[in-house]
């Protein structure tokens, strides 16, 4: 076997083919390409809604059936984006390891999506040894575009220009939308922008991954819809109290509590020892 498809990872077609109406785009060539920019929510959860056991730190909750599905899924998308508590807490790869995809066993970087870091006020100080820069000069992944509010260093742009990523500079609206702990009242973006300025760079597919204050922030009832999949893995574990929570603001209405949201059209499916559930905010 080539050295570049020793480590990459497979998803069987009978498990695949029960997610792809989820999706923008399958691995098939024959599908169309998406006509309308597509946001795909995916991450893995405990029983006790958390997403990691500690702020800062990183816990495994995918099985391998499941974590080869999340690398299908970035497989079908232009995108993955993250929040920066991710980027510093994980170090991730944010590229695709699926046999076939490039660098993989495939041509180029064909089906690698574009790793994409909310960083409003450039707190990312990555490095060559970073893993997604790592993985961008053996050829096997895309250099990150980080969205800011702040410019950053200039020997560390020069750096992500060099392997082809780039800082996308906001202007920072003082005062805009209400404070959250997704970020301070200064430098919390709006979600339409952030996707209008993914879809002016040719992107119309984003697998939103985490963490726990992008989550939150998109299940907000303004930015709910702006969602069309959700693709959740629950792993059979509990990390208890303490961890990075999904759990959106509470939805009052004059003054009764209501659901925040429920998803409609629903598939289960069992991964190994995880299960994977995929809804829709919105009946299509
Ligand atoms: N289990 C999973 O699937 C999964 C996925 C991702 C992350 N994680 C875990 O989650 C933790 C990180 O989560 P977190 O909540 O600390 O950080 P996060 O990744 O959600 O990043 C939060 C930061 O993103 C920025 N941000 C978020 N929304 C914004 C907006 N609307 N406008 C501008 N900036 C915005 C802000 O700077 C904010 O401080 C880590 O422990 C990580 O391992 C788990
Ligand atoms: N699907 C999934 N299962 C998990 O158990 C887990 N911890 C994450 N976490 C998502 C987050 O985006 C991580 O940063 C990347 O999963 C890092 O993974 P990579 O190095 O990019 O492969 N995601």
């Amino acid at each position: 076997m080539p050295s570049t498809t020793r480590d990459a990872l497979s998803f069987p077609s009978a498990q695949s083919a029960q997610i792809s109406p989820y999706l923008p785009i399958s691995d098939s060539q024959s599908q169309p390409l998406p006509s309308k920019f597509h946001v795909t929510l995916t991450f893995a959860t405990s029983l006790d809604s958390s997403l990691s056991l500690s702020p800062g730190v990183q816990t495994a909750l995918s099985g391998p059936e499941s974590k080869s599905m999340t690398h299908y899924l970035r497989s079908c998308h232009d995108a993955i984006l993250i929040g920066v508590g991710t980027a510093l807490a994980d170090n991730p790869s944010l590229n695709c390891r699926i046999e076939g995809v490039g660098g993989y066993g495939g041509e180029g970087l064909e089906r690698q999506p574009r790793p994409v870091i909310l960083d409003p006020k450039g707190r990312w100080e990555f490095s060559e040894e970073s893993k997604v820069m790592r993985l961008t000069k053996e050829g096997k992944g895309k250099a990150p575009f980080v969205v800011s509010n702040k410019e950053m260093e200039g020997q560390r742009r020069a750096m992500l220009e060099c392997l082809g990523g780039k800082i996308i500079v906001l202007p920072s609206k003082p005062g805009a939308g209400e404070d959250s702990s997704a970020s301070s009242s200064s430098t919390r973006l709006k979600w339409a922008e952030i996707f209008k300025i993914l879809e002016g760079e040719g992107i119309q597919s984003v697998m939103v991954e985490g963490g726990g204050a992008v989550i939150n922030d998109l299940l907000r009832p303004e930015n709910f819809g702006l969602v069309d999949t959700v693709i959740i893995t629950i792993a059979p574990t509990w990390l208890g109290k303490g961890g990075v929570l999904v759990c959106p603001d509470p939805r009052v209405e004059g003054e009764v509590r209501v659901p925040v949201g429920r998803l409609k059209g629903v598939h289960w499916l069992p991964l190994g020892e995880d299960v994977v559930l995929c809804g829709r905010p919105k009946e299509t």
